[in-house]
Order: C-alpha cells, then structure tokens, then sequence
C-alpha cells in the first residue's frame, strides 16, 4: 500500500537536489509508472538531464492494445508519470490538471523508446511542461503536453491515504481544493 506517510516525509529528500545524470527516486513504492513495487506498474527508471528529465522505456504485453501495439492509455501512463517527475526539479509538489497526447506513429510492443520532457514554462501555480517519446532511429512517435498546478505536500494525505486496498469512496463534490482549505487550515502550496 502507499506509504503515506513516508511519502510526506520524504517529499523534500526525493526533491533533491539531483546532479545532472543522477536516477531520480520513484514517486513511491507502488507507483504505476515507476514503483517497483507495483506488479502491474512501468517500473520506469528516470533520470535527470539537464533541467529536464529522461527514461529509456520497452512496453511489454502487458500494454497492449491492438496486437503488437502499445494500448494508448499506456502511453499516456508514462507520459503522465515522467511528468511527475519534473516537480522534483522545480522544487514542489505538483499534479496534474491537464494531459494531452499526439500518437504520432504507432508505439510497439517490445520496442524501446525514449521518453524526455521538460518544464515549458511557469505561471503561478502552473507548470507548463512538453515530452517527446522517440524510438532509437530518433523517429518521433509521440507528443504530449501537461499542465500541472503545484499543491502542498498535504494534498496527498488529504485525497489519499488509501490503505489495504479497500479505497475511501471518493465524495461526489469534493473534486477540487477549493473549499477544504478552511476545514484543513492549509494553504494551497
Ligand atoms: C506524488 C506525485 C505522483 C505523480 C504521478 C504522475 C502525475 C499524476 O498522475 S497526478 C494525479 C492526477 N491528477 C490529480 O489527481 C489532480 C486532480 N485535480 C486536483 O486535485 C485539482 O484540480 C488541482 C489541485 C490540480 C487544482 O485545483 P485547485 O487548487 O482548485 O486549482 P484551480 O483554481 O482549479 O486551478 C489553479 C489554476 O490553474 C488554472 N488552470 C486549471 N486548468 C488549467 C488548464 N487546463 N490550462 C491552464 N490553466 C489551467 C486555473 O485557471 C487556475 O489559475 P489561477 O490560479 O490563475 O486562477
């Protein structure tokens, strides 16, 4: 299960700093993207580069869609992940609000791909950021776009804290931050 709290413990440590090249720590054990925990998860393997960040990646038949090609939900997966990446250089938490994917060419099963993304720029609390995901002839078969919106480190323990798998029944209109603050006392990071 989602260590919780250690994940909020740990928040400032996995932020870095990180040298450029250095393996950047999973979002937590059971991540979908990355935890190796997670038996059903990418296991992706991050690093940064430069003020951006990199992952190496081979989808395997565990994402497929039509046979042989990459289900784009799973494509979609580790974009989203190697985003979430991208608050640990910038220095804050952050999630995101808006995904959006170009399935350039189809992505393969079994093929490794290169994945980069990068922060575009910053407005308040949005962190803009783009990715490419490239095979090894440097062909692009993707594009994304994201916009994260930064949050306290607090934002996890109010939504999650799911435990044993049995998760809380989400409340119908609690879908946004707004409105919480007050009962929690936190400001929004
Ligand atoms: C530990 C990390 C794991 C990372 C895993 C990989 C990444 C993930 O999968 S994260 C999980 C998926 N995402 C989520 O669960 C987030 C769900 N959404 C939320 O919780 C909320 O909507 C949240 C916190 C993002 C924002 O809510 P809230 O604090 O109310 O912000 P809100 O006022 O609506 O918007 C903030 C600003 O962004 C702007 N904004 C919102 N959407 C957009 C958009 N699509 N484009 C541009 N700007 C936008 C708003 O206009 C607002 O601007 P301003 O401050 O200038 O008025």
């Amino acid at each position: 299960m989602p260590d919780m709290g250690t994940m909020l413990a740990h928040w400032a440590e996995r932020a870095g700093p990180h040298s450029d090249g250095a393996l950047l720590p999973p979002h937590h054990e059971r991540c979908l993207g990355c935890g190796l925990d997670n038996p059903h998860g990418h296991h992706l393997q991050v690093h940064r580069r430069g003020d951006g960040v990199v992952a190496d990646h081979v989808f395997d038949e565990r994402h497929v869609g039509a046979p042989g090609v990459v289900h784009g939900g799973a494509v979609a997966t580790v974009l989203d992940d190697l985003f979430g990446f991208l608050p640990y250089l910038v220095g804050t938490p952050a999630v995101t609000r808006q995904l959006t994917v170009d399935y350039l060419s189809p992505v393969l099963v079994g093929v490794s791909y290169r994945i980069e993304a990068t922060v575009t720029s910053r407005e308040d609390r949005k962190v803009f950021v783009a990715a490419t995901v490239s095979d090894f002839d440097e062909r692009t078969v993707a594009t994304s776009s994201a916009v994260f919106i930064t949050v306290d480190v607090e934002h996890f323990a109010r939504h999650g804290g799911v435990s044993g798998g049995s998760p809380t029944p989400p409340v119908a209109d609690d879908h946004r931050d707004t409105g919480r603050e007050g009962e929690m006392g936190q400001q929004r990071g």
